[in-house]
């Protein structure tokens, strides 16, 4: 049991944990102890940042670990109940888009939610008409006060030149692209993809949340049959761990600047 009523939820994406470890006056609640989560390591983590009350999941659901789309967002609701009206996402993705390189941050824009274009949707199924309508418009999901605050944020941290604002695709993996996928996804306009986050975004603009994603871009999408890079999970963690000191930066100053009344910013 907490007593905190956070404002703030964030979901940290693979290798970027460390956020969580940023909360000020800490209490942690692994998942394997909550009703309804699934029995998984990870965490709720509750604690401040800024002075405003967080709530953080260290470590998030994946499609591809055989949970159902309902449990993967399953704390999205978690959080609405609990008061939360500004949702940050963050994953780990590879890069389509020429410009980019490992390390660098996309701000996202928008996303190709593909395994939703094919049915595969956490709204999917009878809607509960107390967490947000039947049919929600999804034309301006990711707040745009908060694109605009993150990146005067990345002007004064002095990092513009590796941060970029993008699309997101989400597929189901387990498996990293093909080439002919990747080739695809770039034709569509995607800029980056990674295996989460757009089922946890449907969920908390369906319930009204303001919400905020990140991409950490780890690799690049091998897009020709002549380039012998491999994209592998450990990789993919390295490059988190050497930019989560930007990353949280940036989530930190975000929270602390942010208009708690779901506007603009100070
Ligand atoms: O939880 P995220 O989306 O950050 O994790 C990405 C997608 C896969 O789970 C993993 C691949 O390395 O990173
Ligand atoms: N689908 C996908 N997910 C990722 N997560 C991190 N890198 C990648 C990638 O290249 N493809």
């Amino acid at each position: 049991m907490t007593k905190q009523r956070p404002l703030v939820g964030l979901i940290c994406g693979s290798g970027l944990g460390l956020l969580a470890d940023s909360l000020k006056n800490p209490e942690l609640f692994p998942y394997a102890d909550i009703p309804g989560f699934p029995q998984s390591t990870g965490r709720l983590v509750f604690g401040e940042m800024k002075g405003r009350s967080c709530v953080c999941m260290q470590g998030r659901f994946h499609m591809y670990e055989g949970h159902s789309l309902g449990k993967t967002t399953f704390p999205v609701r978690v959080f609405k109940l609990l008061g939360v009206e500004t949702l940050i996402v963050t994953n780990a993705a590879g890069s389509l888009a020429d410009g980019y390189h490992p390390g660098d941050i996309m701000i996202i824009k928008d996303h190709v939610n593909v395994p939703g274009l094919a049915g595969l949707n956490p709204l999917t199924g009878p809607n509960d008409d107390k967490f947000g309508p039947r049919f929600p418009a999804m034309s301006s999901v990711y707040d745009k006060g908060l694109r605009c605050l993150a990146m005067d944020i990345v002007k004064q941290m002095g990092v513009a030149q590796f941060v970029h604002e993008g699309v997101y695709a989400m597929v189901g993996g387990p498996n990293f692209e093909t080439v002919a996928e990747a080739k695809l996804l770039h034709r569509l306009g995607v800029d980056a993809v990674g295996m989460s986050t757009a089922p946890e975004v449907l969920v908390a603009s369906h319930c009204g949340m303001r919400v905020f994603g990140l991409s950490l871009i780890t690799n690049k999408v091998v897009r020709s049959y002549d380039d012998e890079e491999q994209v592998n999970h450990e990789g993919v963690l390295e490059v988190g761990k050497m930019r989560s000191q930007s990353l949280q930066t940036l989530i930190t100053q975000l929270v602390g600047r942010m208009d708690m009344n779901n506007n603009t910013h100070t």
